[in-house]
C-alpha cells in the first residue's frame, strides 16, 4: 500500500459509510469557510463589529472540528450516522441564526444558508427528522427575528423581519416536503438495488447448478474444466496429472419403467448425494446429461481416483430410495488420466469409450482408459 493511501486509509477509516460521512462533513467545512471569508469581507467594511465575529467564528470552528472528532469515532463511540447529521444541522442552524444577528442589512441573504442545511439533511437523516429540524429552524428563527425587531426596530424593522419570516417558513417547509419524496425515492432505490442483488444470485445459481441434483451443471463444468487448464498451464512444473470419469447408472430406464418417472428423479438426487459425500475437497461431479455424470479429479493418480470410485459405488450400492423397493442401484465408469497440456475434451473422449467398455463387460465396474 501506498504512503499516500495509508495516510488515506488512517484519515478515513474503510468503511464506506464512515468515507461519506466524512464526505459530507468535507462539504460542510468548504460551506463554513465560505461563510467565514464572506463574514471577514462584511468585518473589513464595517457591516459587522470584529468582536461578534471573532466571537461567532471561533464557535464555528471549534464546533467544526469536534464535529471531524465525533463523525471519526461515531461507530466506536455507538453514534448513529442519522444522530450525527442531526446534531451538526443543529450545529450549523445555531451558526446561522448567529451570523444572521450580526450581519445587519445583510441578514436576509445568509437564511440562504439555513436552507442549504436542510438539503444535507436529505442525505443523512430521516424525513421525520428534517421535518422536525426545519419547524424547530422556524420556531428559533421566528423568536430571534421577534427579539431582534423588539429590541432594536431601528436596525430591524418589524416588517422586514415579518417579510423575512414568511419568506424562510415558506422554503423550509417545502425544503421538508421535498426531503420526504428524497426519502420515498431513496428507499425505492435501495430496495430495487436488493431485488436486483437477489434476482443476480438466483441467475448464478441457475446458470451454475443443475436443479434435480444441484450437481455442477454441464455448462459450468465447461467452465470448471477450462480454468483447471489454465491453472495448471500457468504453473506446469508444479502441477500432477489429474484424472476424468464419466459415471452413468446401469438399467436407468428399467428404472423409470417400474417405478416411474418420480422414483428415477429421486434415484438421481439420492445418487447425487451419496457420491458427493464419498468425493475430496477439490473433486468435482457434474452431471453430465440424463443419468451421465462427469468427475473431476485435479491432481490425482489413477489408482487414487479408482479407490474414490469405489467408495462412491459402496454407498450408492446400499443407499436407500423411496419407492424403489429395496433395489441396489449401481453405476459404470471410465477411468481416464489427463496428461498436464492435454485438452480435457481429449480425456472425456477417452473415458467415454472406457464406459462404454464398461457396460458391455456387464456394468458395475470401473474400467481403466
Ligand atoms: N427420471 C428421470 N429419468 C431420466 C432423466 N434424464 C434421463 N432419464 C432417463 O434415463 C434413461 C436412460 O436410459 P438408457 O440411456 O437406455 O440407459 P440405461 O437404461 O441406464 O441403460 P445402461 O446405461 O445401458 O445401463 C432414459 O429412459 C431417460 O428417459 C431425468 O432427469 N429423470
Amino acid at each position: 500500500m501506498s504512503l499516500l493511501r495509508r495516510f488515506i486509509v488512517l484519515l478515513c477509516g474503510t468503511d464506506p459509510g464512515l468515507r461519506r460521512m466524512l464526505q459530507y462533513w468535507v462539504a460542510t467545512a468548504v460551506l463554513y469557510t465560505a461563510c467565514i471569508v464572506l463574514l471577514l469581507v462584511q468585518v473589513e467594511r464595517g457591516i459587522t463589529a470584529p468582536a461578534a465575529a471573532g466571537r461567532l467564528i471561533a464557535f464555528n470552528g471549534c464546533g467544526a472540528l469536534a464535529f471531524c472528532v465525533l463523525v471519526r469515532a461515531g461507530a466506536r463511540l455507538g453514534l448513529a450516522p442519522d444522530q450525527l447529521a442531526v446534531s451538526q444541522a443543529i450545529f450549523s442552524l445555531v451558526c446561522g441564526m448567529w451570523l444572521y444577528a450580526i450581519s445587519g442589512p445583510m441578514r436576509a441573504a445568509v437564511l440562504l444558508m439555513t436552507v442549504v442545511i436542510l438539503v444535507f439533511c436529505m442525505f443523512a437523516a430521516r424525513p421525520r427528522q428534517t421535518m422536525l429540524l426545519s419547524i424547530g429552524a422556524l420556531v428559533c428563527a421566528g423568536g430571534l427575528m421577534w427579539w431582534l425587531q423588539d429590541s432594536d426596530p431601528a436596525s430591524f424593522p418589524p416588517l422586514t423581519e415579518a417579510i423575512t419570516f414568511s419568506y424562510l417558513a415558506s422554503a423550509l417547509l417545502a425544503t421538508a416536503v421535498l426531503s420526504g419524496e428524497m426519502h420515498k425515492l431513496r428507499s425505492r432505490l435501495k430496495s430495487q438495488r436488493h431485488e436486483l442483488s437477489e434476482a443476480l444470485d438466483t441467475i448464478r445459481v441457475l446458470a451454475t447448478v443443475d436443479d434435480l441434483t444441484s450437481l455442477v451443471n454441464r455448462r459450468h463444468m465447461h467452465e470448471v474444466l477450462a480454468a483447471e487448464e489454465r491453472r495448471q498451464a500457468s504453473d506446469p512444473a508444479s502441477g500432477r496429472p489429474s484424472c476424468i470419469a464419466l459415471l452413468d447408472i446401469d438399467f436407468f430406464k428399467q428404472v423409470n419403467d417400474q417405478f416411474g418417472h418420480a422414483v428415477g428423479d429421486a434415484v438421481l438426487r439420492g445418487f447425487s448425494a451419496e457420491a458427493r459425500a464419498a468425493l475430496r475437497v477439490n473433486d468435482v461431479l457434474a452431471r453430465w446429461g440424463g443419468e451421465e455424470f462427469l468427475l473431476l479429479l485435479p491432481d490425482t493418480a489413477p489408482e487414487d481416483a479408482r479407490m474414490v470410485l469405489e467408495r462412491m459405488a459402496e454407498r450408492v450400492s446400499v443407499m436407500t430410495v423411496p419407492g424403489l423397493n429395496g433395489r441396489r442401484i449401481s453405476f459404470s465408469a471410465g477411468l481416464a488420466t489427463r496428461q498436464l497440456g492435454e485438452p480435457f475434451s481429449d480425456a472425456i473422449q477417452r473415458a467415454d469409450k472406457a464406459l462404454y467398455q464398461a457396460k458391455e463387460a456387464g456394468r458395475d465396474r470401473i474400467v481403466l482408459a
